[in-house]
């Protein structure tokens, strides 16, 4: 009986067990689902008992320890030891904290402390406690309760990593005033490394462990790191160039992922050693400096984030599932006052601008802990769009870079939680730490699974979708190639006719200065040549008879009308004085003409007297022009000389006009070909390149037509 009674037990457990576990969330996409249970089953039998950070892992943690998913942010507060300068002055340590609580108490500091005299100056300075999810006690590592880097992991990196892997986006942010231990929270040091570096490890051994389990998942991971500084963003994992000022990014929002920084390097990641390379490429890269409250501050919001992505394909139905989730580890510079950092100068200036984005956090926070904000419509795990709300709260997310960067993680779709690191021994700082702390408490996010399901025939549809898509961005872009090639071509093309064209102009202008050259000297010749004909016609109209130039005996005789010419009036001449009519002209000028002429006339009207013969006697020596009766055709063959002579003239006159005519229809063709070739050379296609080439084919036109 008890045996029959005891196996409907087990059967009951067991029908209960597989209920249970399907309608659990899709367990497939669960990497190690069976090492993580066991994982889970080890953690609620390991005592924790010496760190009051891990108690809330074995059964004795407060009930809101463990989030839901539409839960509240998640708060801790973490109290850090001594520092040498803590030390030095002798500080006592205010801070108490409950292991199994988890309360958090803020004593009123005594007397002895110098470094809270202004808090003593208080009005009311009394214990003050708090609730917080955890309290880490890292101050004191004798002490049994002491929590290392590795419990604060543990306690809350790990289970936010079961978070990613489950679909949801997760942020992490540490908070407090200066030097109170956020770097050493999220980044720690080589041998005591923090948050970020364990979260990092811990993925890949995950995803190993996973592919070894189950090859149909694949992952892909991603990460990018950049900072706030002075309400600008860098990108991290961008090298500093040196002597070049800073590159900073902007933000943008979209509808479906929120605020987001725009052209932020996203690196593909495969193992440990490269996320960890590129985690310390961007955490030398970020600004610190040393102050006298910390000799390594951080002068700016650091935000490292991981993006995982989980495609599991189910063979037996052939459906594809994605699964997409955003891992937010953020380092905020801490508050300080100017008075303790003792800050001038840009220090002074980045002081300023961290506390104004941390005074616009507390706002945002305290926007969102209102209850009246709480009152938000549930979002459906596939609709990512922002939720309606109802309140009329405004949150002021854009009042700073890392709020309007951190709206979703604060107020959205993110499983979030806030560490809240505290100096022991500064009342006043901590005080407004705990307090900023216990606001963040009641902020609930909406955090849902981003899960995509597709079957095979949509995933299909999805691929050809894409196919048809890549294959018109080919043809855009083939297209805008041929297009691009046939510019190039026609540019190419352009550039030859231009050189061609500039060839010509420079063929034309120097054609052209020749030819102008040629027309000068034709016009000079035909002027002479004018002047020349002109001469000779009047030479043929007046021939001039040889005239004896009188010796000074005769001119005197001829003064004295004694000339022994007689009647006869032929002018007795020296034969050796006779000299050419041109050469007349030239001793007497044009004066002389009418005096020729005379003579010419009294010559004439001797010959006609003398029927031919001019013959002189006188009463004295007679002389007779040529000698003796020769004289007569002497003077005859002289005039026949003349007559040769005009003929000549005349057709060396009727010679030069025919190359002269010549020479201008020469002239008038080579302006026509000039004309021709411009024309040519400036028509179809050479419209660009023709601005150049108006002047010579003016210059042509204009030559040619004083030519014609
Ligand atoms: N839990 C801890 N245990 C031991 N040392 C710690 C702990 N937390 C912080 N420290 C030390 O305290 C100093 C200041 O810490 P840290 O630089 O992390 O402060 P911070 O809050 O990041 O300061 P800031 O805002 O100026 O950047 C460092 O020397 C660090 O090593």
């Amino acid at each position: 009986m008890f045996h029959v009674l005891e196996q409907r037990f087990r059967d009951i457990v067991s029908d209960i067990t597989k209920t249970l576990n399907d309608i659990s969330l899709e367990p497939r996409l669960m990497p190690n689902n069976a090492a993580a249970e066991a994982s889970a089953l080890q953690r609620t039998v390991r005592s924790h008992a010496s760190t009051p950070s891990l108690r809330s892992r074995d059964g004795t943690a407060p009930p809101h320890a463990r989030m839901d998913p539409g839960g509240n942010v998640r708060v801790v507060v973490r109290v850090r030891a001594f520092l040498p300068r803590e030390i030095n002055r002798n500080a006592e340590c205010l801070i108490r904290m409950d292991p199994v609580s988890q309360l958090t108490t803020l004593m009123v500091p005594g007397d002895a402390d110098q470094g809270n005299a202004r808090a003593r100056t208080r009005k009311v300075t009394e214990e003050k406690s708090f609730t917080f999810d955890n309290s880490f006690w890292s101050h004191d590592p004798a002490d049994e309760h002491y929590a290392t880097q590795e419990d604060v992991y543990d306690s809350l990196g790990e289970e936010f990593l079961d978070h990613n892997f489950e679909g949801y986006h997760t942020c992490i942010f540490a908070y407090g005033q200066t030097g109170s231990g956020k770097s050493y929270t999220m980044m720690g040091t080589p041998d005591q490394p923090g948050l970020i570096p364990r979260t990092c490890e811990d993925l890949f051994e995950r995803i190993a462990a996973a592919q070894e389990e189950t090859p149909n998942i694949s992952y892909n991971v991603r990460v990018s790191y950049f900072e706030v500084y002075n309400e600008h963003v860098r990108d991290l994992l961008v090298p500093v160039v040196p002597n070049q000022p800073p590159y900073y990014l902007k933000i943008r929002e979209s509808p479906t992922e929120g605020p987001y920084v725009k052209d932020l390097t996203e690196v593909p990641v495969r193992n440990i050693d490269e996320i960890l390379r590129h985690m310390h490429v961007g955490d030398s890269s970020r600004t610190t400096a040393s102050t006298k409250m910390n000799d390594t501050s951080s002068r700016s919001h650091a935000v490292f984030t991981i993006m995982l992505k989980q495609i599991h394909h189910d063979l037996e139905t052939d459906e594809t599932t994605e699964r997409s989730s955003r891992i937010r580890l953020v380092d905020l510079a801490g508050s300080e006052r100017a008075k303790s950092t003792e800050a001038t100068g840009q220090r002074l200036r980045e002081g300023s601008n961290i506390n104004k984005s941390l005074t616009t956090l507390g706002r945002v926070i305290a926007a969102l802990s209102d209850p009246k904000q709480q009152q938000q419509t549930p979002t459906h795990a596939r609709s990512r769009s922002r939720p309606i709300n109802k309140s009329n709260t405004v949150v002021p997310y854009r009042d700073s870079i890392l709020t309007w960067l951190l709206k979703d993680s604060l107020g959205g779709n993110s499983k979030t939680a806030m560490i809240a690191c505290i100096a022991p021994s500064d009342y006043e700082e901590t005080l407004s730490t705990l307090r900023y702390a216990d606001q963040a408490k009641r902020i609930r996010t909406r955090a849902v699974v981003n899960q995509d399901s597709i079957s095979t025939a949509e995933r299909d549809a999805q691929i050809a979708a894409m196919a048809e898509e890549i294959r018109s961005l080919q043809l855009v872009v083939g297209d805008s190639q041929r297009r691009e090639k046939n510019a190039r071509e026609a540019e190419e093309k352009l550039d030859e006719y231009q050189a061609r064209v500039r060839g010509l102009q420079r063929l034309m202008e120097e054609r052209s200065l020749a030819a102008e050259s040629k027309i000068r000297s034709l016009q000079t010749e035909n002027e002479a040549l004018r002047l020349h004909l002109k001469l000779a016609l009047e030479s043929l109209k007046n021939p001039i008879p040889a005239v004896r130039i009188l010796d000074e005996e005769d001119e005197v005789e001829e003064e004295l009308g004694i000339s022994g010419g007689g009647g006869g009036g032929g002018v007795l001449r020296s034969p050796k004085r006779v000299v050419s009519p041109a050469k007349q002209r030239i001793i007497r000028g044009n004066e002389h003409d009418k005096e020729n002429e005379r003579r010419i006339r009294e010559y004439e009207g001797q010959e006609e007297d003398d029927d031919g013969y001019a013959s002189s006697s006188s009463g004295g020596e007679t002389v007779v022009e040529g000698g003796g009766d020769a004289g007569g055709s002497r003077r005859g063959s002289s005039f026949y000389e003349y007559e040769r002579e005009a003929d000549d003239m005349h057709d060396n006159m009727h010679g030069l006009l025919k190359d002269l005519s010549m020479f201008r229809r020469k002239i008038g063709d080579d302006k026509t070909r000039f004309v021709d070739e411009l024309l040519s050379s400036s028509g179809g296609g050479g419209q660009k390149g023709s601005r150049g080439g108006r002047q010579p084919l003016g210059v042509m036109r204009r030559s040619a037509n004083n030519i014609l």
